[in-house]
């Protein structure tokens, strides 16, 4: 017979205090997937990008499963000519954060890389925009799933496309299909240059 069974010292533990903790060991032995865009028109902007990827790798709960290709990017939303190129790239990340959590940390990495953030869309060091986050949809502004630009953006989709080529973007169809829509005009792949998967 089991002693513990009637113990009279053991008291029952209420069961929101047991699907409180059942949901958070879900959380840990369930990660999710998410998409990370990373940008950079100031500044080494290569160097910046590998030092974003490091970060977060070096977060808790955060693994980085692939880093795509480099592309050189004409800045997009803005008067042609009046900044920087950019570099930009895809990560895809296994995350036990939660949304909000991750945000919280693709800006202090964005703050770490000297992020200054004045004028929307102004030239940056550093951009880490969360393009989605598992199935999630969400209009909140301060959290948008999946990021409202995302499907508009060859920036994001090119660099997205060659690390998953079958992905979609919840609510908007496939990768592959959102690309064939856009132009790859000013969207150019750096052979030459790589941004390195964190051992
Ligand atoms: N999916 C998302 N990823 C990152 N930031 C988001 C997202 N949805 C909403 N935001 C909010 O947008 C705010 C502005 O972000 P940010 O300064 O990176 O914009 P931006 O890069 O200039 O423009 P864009 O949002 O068009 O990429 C952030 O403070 C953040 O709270
Ligand atoms: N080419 C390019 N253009 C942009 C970028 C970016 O990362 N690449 N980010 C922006 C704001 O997130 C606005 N415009």
């Amino acid at each position: 017979m089991n002693q513990t069974q009637f113990d009279p010292t053991v008291q029952p533990v209420p069961t929101s205090v047991v699907e409180q903790v059942d949901a958070a060991d879900t959380t840990l032995s369930n990660p999710h997937r998410a998409v990370l865009s990373l940008g950079a028109n100031l500044g080494n902007r290569l160097e910046t990008l590998q030092g974003a990827i490091d970060a977060l790798e070096d977060t808790p709960g955060v693994r980085v499963k692939a880093v795509s290709p480099v592309y050189e990017t004409e800045p997009w939303g803005v008067e042609p000519g009046s900044q920087p190129s950019y570099f930009n790239a895809v990560v895809l990340l296994k995350t036990t954060l939660p949304p909000a959590s991750l945000l919280e940390r693709a800006h202090a990495v964005e703050e770490a890389f000297h992020r200054v953030r004045d004028e929307r869309w102004g030239p940056r060091t550093l951009d880490v925009d969360i393009v989605a986050y598992a199935d999630v949809v969400s209009d909140d502004p301060t959290l948008t799933l999946p990021h409202p630009r995302a499907h508009e953006r060859a920036f994001v989709l090119a660099p997205w496309h060659d690390v998953e080529p079958d992905a979609r973007l919840t609510g908007r169809g496939t990768v592959a299909e959102l690309l064939t829509a856009l132009t790859r005009d000013g969207v150019a792949p750096r052979g030459d240059l790589e941004l390195r998967l964190p051992e």
